[in-house]
Order: C-alpha cells, then structure tokens, then sequence
C-alpha cells in the first residue's frame, strides 16, 4: 500500500464498499432471475443470456478508476456503474458524459476540476493514488498529493503481462480519449506505430458507442480482429468493460459460408483475387451464365404441349435483369413469371381449340423439363461451387476477366480442372472471394450500425469491400499502421484503402506515443522502420529501461539456444514469446512441444509461447527471444516489415538469437565472437543521436542489401562523384 497519501485509507474504504455493492446488486439480479417463474422457452433463454452477462459483468482487475471534485460535486469514476441501496450513483461509468473530464482535463488544462485523483486498484484493494490535477493548495497539502499522469500510466505499462489485453479505463490518456469519443458518424482512421494503443482505443470506442447510442446498440456493433491468436488475446476487453453483446470475428471467419482459410498461396494470386477488379470479374462471370437463350421452351402434357417462343424467354429474363435482385431471389421471380406465362399460353391455346385446361402454374412449376430450362436459364450454385468452377472452366475465366485482368493476372486464377480441384484447400483471398461471390447470389447478411477493424493496414480491397457491405452507414472505426503491412498490400496513403470502405471521406487520427516498447528497443528496431519507409518515425516511447537488447551469437542451433533461453525467462515470471521464421514454425513447435504454448492457436497460458513471425501482429509479452532474424528477412518480401513487428512485441526486453549473418538494421551487431559454451553476448550500444560510426553502419547494411545490379550502378555513381570532384574550379558539368 502506498502510505504517503493521507486519503488512502478513506478511499480504501469508498472502494470496498462500491465492490461490495456491485456484488450484492448482482447476487440480487441472479436471484431475480432464478425466481422468475413459469418460462416459456424464448423467455427462459434470455434469462439465461442475462445471467451470463450479469456474470460476465463482474469482472477482475480494477473496478474503481478514480475521482474527480468540483466545487459543488465529486464523482467516481469506475469501469462500470455501481448504484447503493437508494439507487443513487456510487461509481459512474466511465463512458458517461459526466467521466469526460476525467480524461480530457489536465494541470494545465484544469477546466471545472479542483482534483482529479487516479487510483491503482485490484480486485479490492487500492495499492496506489496518485493526484493529477489539485487546485487548492490547502488540499494538497492535506493529502501530500502530487504526481503527474505518468505515474499512473507507467505503473500500469510495468505491470507484467499474462497473456490476455486488459481495459485501460483508469489511465486512458486524453489523446486517445478524443479518438474514443470522435465523431461516430464518420469513418476514423486510428493510425500508430507500434504498442501506440490502436487497440486500446478501438475496444474503448465500441464500449463507449455501444453505451451512448442506443441505436447503434440496435443495430449492432461489430469488432474484426485480424487472427484468432489475436482475437483470443483481445476478447475479454469488452466484456470487462460490461459489454457482452458487441460482436468480435476473425476476419477469416466474416464469411458465413463453410469454407475456412486452409493454405497459404503466392502473393501474386493473393494480390489478383484480393483487388477491386476481382468483383468485376465475379459480377460478369456471373452475369455471363444467366439468361442464355437456345430455343423455344417446350412444355408437354400429355397429348398437349405449351410453347414459350424464345423471344418471350428473352423478355421476362431482360424485365428480371432489370430488377438487379440478388441471382437467387430473381431466380425465383424468373420462376414464377415463367410459369404464369407458360399457363396463359396453354389456357389461351386450349380455349382456341376447345380444350380442357390441364394444368395450373404451380403444377408447370413442378414439372421436370421447366427446372431444367430454368437452370439453363438462370443456374443455381453454392459460393463454393460457383467459385471452383469459375477457377476450372478456362473459357469461362477469358470471358468474365477480358479488359478486366490481364493474361498473366488471370492466369493466378486458373486451376486446371482435375479432380484434384474440388478438393484444393481454400485460401484467405478464396475466402473474401467467397463472401463476395455469396452476396451476389443471396444478398442477405448481416448488418451492424458500426464496425471496428484492427490491424486494417493488412486489407485487401475484397476484404474491405466484405466489410463496407455489414456496415451500409460507413461508421467505422479502423485501426492499423501502414509501416507493419506485411502482406500483399502495402500502401502510402490510408486512401487507398478506405476508398473501398466509405464514399465519404475519412478522419485519420494519429497517436505518436508508444506505450508498449521501452525506447532501448524501439530505437533499434527504428532501424528496419528506415528500411522500410524512412519518412516513417517510431513513436515516442513514455519508457526506458535502462536495458538494451542483447544480441547472442551462437555456434549451435540458434532454436536451441532460444529455448532455453525462453523457458529460464518464463521461469523467472516473465511472460515470454520465442518468434520464428513462418518455414521454421513447424520443426520449432516439435522441439518445443511441452515446453512452450502454442501461439498460432491463440494459446497464451504457458509462461512461454512459440510463434510464427506472421502470427505476431498485434500481441504483446514481457520478452520476446527473436531466432535468426536473417531468416526473417530473407523469406518475404516483406521480410523487414515483419522483422519490425516481431521486434516490437516487447514491454520490457529484446533478445535476439542467431547463428546466420544478421540482416540489414542489425548487421552493425554481427560481431560477436562465439564460445566454446556455445554462445557470447553482444550488447547494443543504441542511442538517440546516430554517431559517425552508426551511421556509416546504416550505409554498410543498406549496402549489403543491394542487388548486384544496383551495385554497379552505385560503384558509377561514386565514380562520376569523384571524377567531379576532381574537376578544376569553375568547369562545369
Ligand atoms: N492509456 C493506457 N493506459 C494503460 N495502458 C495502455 C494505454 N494505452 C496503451 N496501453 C498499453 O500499451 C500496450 C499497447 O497497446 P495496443 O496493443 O493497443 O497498441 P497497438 O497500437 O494496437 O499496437 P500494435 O501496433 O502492436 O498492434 C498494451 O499493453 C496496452 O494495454
């Protein structure tokens, strides 16, 4: 406990008894619930929805965030509200308009506030207060109070981590609040370097949404997390911020079809199938199989016969066309006006020859030869099997991809039509691809008033289209940064992307201080940011250290060395993650099995977890021991994109285990010596201010990087320099 505070055993006090309020009121409720007789079914369920949400409510870590005074008021601000025994507020929510200052005020800033004090809380009992705003001095006085903001925040940022995100309702900082609480009618591009508290904010501004606008609690929310070991990692943010009825999916999983991303595939058939021109090419293949027209449409009965002649084939489908319903429901229309006119045919035809009418039109409907027809007419198909056959069918793919594609990009597409191609493992391109393919037909989804989506740097356009279609309003709240895109789409500008999303045009938002990465480590991993981008600065971090990351050269098997590096880490109570090369997963995870938990499947309960480097985007641990980042870099090309994610997963230190050379941004550490114990340490020696020596490195790594090509390039240019130097005074070029 922190004895300097005067108050503390007071506000000690407020807290117990707010907790014990919060819980009796929630064993009352669950009373309630049970006692509520004679159920039917429908009712019984949302009793049972009620209690789990009462359940989920409850919540663990901190409930009471902190308080703020005015002259004529003080009010507590928690995670949730707390009423008393007379209905009268104990806690306010965080979310309520009443809680604004007490992210927006600041000392300088005080507005109304005489104090603003933030408590650091768990499960009961207050550790820690810290008064971030007091104006009257006699207060402070009174109290000892004093303390900035930081305090607060970097307390909570040492905190060790156990593998699950949790709300930041008690340290929530003012740039980040006005994100959270921005304009809900517009769509907000969060963009951040890394640990800038992107995701942070998204799940704050769903909560805040879901709790201020009671329409779009109606029309739903929906959170799009970018993998399920993220989506495992994130997922209780929301109900601990009492909101249980917020949506969250894996991209991967938006479509409601069967299919699910089984393989990887190269990037230039990723890039084909995830560009805008792939729903051209969908709309005209299947534009293309509909309404073709052979012949008359013949019809027996009996000795009777019904002829639809084919120019009046022609004429219902165009007036179908016309309608632009989704296939399946025009299908159905073409159905049924097809049949009726087919019956005024036959009635008409039977009354000229005094005859009896033999049929009705739902009895046409039913007759063989007319579903033939109509499926000749206006084909059926599952998603799947429309898509598997467009990929198969070599004449069809020319025809929906001529001026839309060119011959190289359409040849991504095709799949020759073996046996084999039924049973090919989809991929997450297939999937958008899919979910496109699904609204064209059936038209039907499902809708939400606002959307979040995380890590949104890495979406195709075919992705965003799958999202703009569940969010017709364009409200969206979009979360990413474009220095960590690692796939196939990386972009300048966020227009590129929300182009797809939203007609209107979008806010981008930036926060530019780093909450996660102590600056020892993101300064280095600066480094793979001027690879990638150099007009790109990393966020400014609110920590150091004092450690800087240790670099081990090692003679063995660098895994090995990583292992057993991790597993002495996550002994000692750090929680820590060993990142791999993708193609080293496989071997890693067998030699780690039992050791350490497997990250791909979102499985962060072992002190120390394995990933694949494509599997980290987003996560965060104590520790990271990167293995041969050479390997990184050296299998995509987006190798130092990845290689700067990976980096960035730390809170408190970076390890990086190697027996290859060490690619460009950490070739300047290639020099140490290994041992006879199989390893040797190397320190970094970062600092803020590049030295000549750093810098000449940079130049040294950059040229290590070039082509053989670009070298003799640079070789001339330096020639031509030097030969220009050398120029005697005033002659010119
Ligand atoms: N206001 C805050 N109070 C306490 N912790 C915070 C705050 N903002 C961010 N954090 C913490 O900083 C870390 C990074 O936040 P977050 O994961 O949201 O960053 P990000 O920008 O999404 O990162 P990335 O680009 O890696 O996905 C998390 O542990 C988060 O809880």
């Amino acid at each position: 406990m922190d004895s300097a505070h005067a108050e503390l055993e007071a506000e000690q006090e407020y807290v117990t008894r707010a907790y014990s309020l919060l819980d009796k009121g929630l064993a009352d409720a669950e009373v309630a619930i049970q006692n509520h007789g004679g159920l039917d079914r429908l009712t019984a369920r949302a009793m049972k929805r009620a209690r789990e949400i009462l359940q989920q409510s409850r919540g663990t870590g901190q409930l009471v965030a902190g308080r703020i005074d005015t002259s004529d008021s003080s009010l507590y601000v928690g995670r949730r509200r707390v009423y008393d025994e007379n209905r009268d507020l104990v806690l306010i929510g965080w979310h309520a308009p009443a809680a604004i200052p007490f992210y927006e005020a600041t000392a300088d800033d005080p507005g109304d506030l005489l104090l603003k004090r933030v408590f650091q809380e768990e499960n009961g009992t207050v550790h820690r207060i810290v008064d971030e705003i007091v104006r009257s001095s006699a207060h402070a006085i009174a109290t000892g109070g004093s303390g900035s903001i930081s305090d607060a925040l970097l307390q909570e940022l040492e905190r060790s981590r156990d593998g699950a995100m949790r709300e930041v309702v008690a340290t929530i900082q003012a740039e980040q609040f006005r994100i959270i609480r921005a304009d809900r009618e517009r769509l907000v591009v969060v963009q951040g370097g890394p640990g800038t508290g992107k995701t942070v904010v998204g799940l704050h501004r769903a909560a805040w949404l879901a709790f201020n606008y009671e329409e779009l609690r109606n029309e739903g929310i929906l959170v799009v997390a970018p993998s399920r070991a993220f989506l495992s990692y994130a997922a209780g943010v929301l109900p601990s911020l009492e909101v249980t009825d917020i949506d969250q999916v894996e991209i991967g999983s938006l479509y409601p079809g069967e299919a699910r991303e089984r393989a990887i595939e190269p990037v230039e058939a990723a890039r084909v199938k995830g560009s805008a021109a792939m729903s051209e090419v969908l709309g005209r293949a299947l534009e293309r199989r509909i309404g073709r027209i052979e012949d008359d449409l013949v019809l027996t009965l009996g000795i009777d016969r019904i002829v639809v002649p084919a120019d009046t084939l022609s004429a219902i489908v165009a007036d179908v066309r016309s309608r632009s319903l989704p296939h399946n429901e025009a299908r159905e229309v073409l159905r049924n006006q097809l049949a009726a006119r087919a019956y005024e045919l036959h009635e008409a035809s039977q009354r000229d020859a005094r005859r009896p009418v033999r049929t009705t039109a739902a009895m046409i409907r039913r007759l063989s030869a007319f579903t033939n027809a109509l499926d000749r007419l206006w084909p059926t198909y599952t998603p799947e099997e429309f898509l598997r056959t467009l990929y198969g069918t070599q004449t069809w793919l020319v025809d929906a991809a001529a001026g839309v594609l060119t011959v190289d990009e359409r040849a991504q597409l095709y799949r020759r039509p073996a046996e084999s191609i039924a049973a090919e493992p989809w991929t997450r391109a297939d999937i958008h691809v899919l979910d496109e393919v699904s609204h064209l037909l059936d038209g039907t989804i499902a809708r939400y008033g606002h959307v979040v989506v995380d890590e949104a740097q890495d979406l195709s356009p075919m992705a965003a289209r799958a999202l703009a279609r569940r969010c017709p309003s364009g409200s969206m709240t979009v979360l990413g940064d474009l220095a960590q895109a690692t796939g196939p789409w990386v972009r300048d500008r966020w227009e590129e992307l929300t182009e797809h999303l939203t007609a209107d045009d979008a806010f981008v938002a930036d926060l530019t201080v780093g909450y996660r990465v102590p600056s020892e480590v993101i300064n280095l991993a600066g480094r793979q940011l001027d690879l990638i981008s150099p007009d790109l600065t990393v966020p400014a971090s609110v920590r150091t250290t004092g450690v800087q990351p240790t670099v081990e050269l090692v003679e063995r098997d660098a895994l090995e060395t990583a292992l057993e590096l991790g597993t002495n880490l996550a002994e000692a109570g750090r929680k820590t993650a060993v990142i791999v090369a993708d193609h080293a997963y496989e071997a890693a995870a067998g030699l780690s099995a039992g050791v350490a938990g497997d990250g791909r499947d979102g499985d962060f309960s072992a002190p120390l977890t394995l990933l694949p480097v494509s599997g980290c985007k987003g996560l965060e641990f104590d520790v990271v021991v990167l293995v041969e980042p050479g390997e990184i870099v050296g299998e995509s090309t987006q190798g130092h994109r990845l290689l700067y994610v990976a980096m960035t997963r730390c809170t408190q230190q970076l390890y990086v285990v190697h027996r290859d050379r060490l690619p460009a941004g950490l070739a300047h550490l290639d020099g140490g010596a290994p041992s006879s114990e199989g390893g040797s340490v190397t320190t970094t020696r970062e600092s803020d201010e590049l030295d000549g020596i750093e810098r000449a490195s940079r130049v040294a790594d950059l040229i290590a990087e070039l082509s053989e090509e670009d070298l003799i390039l640079v070789e001339a240019l330096v020639q031509r320099l030097t030969t220009t130097r050398d120029l005697p005074d005033g002659e010119s070029r």
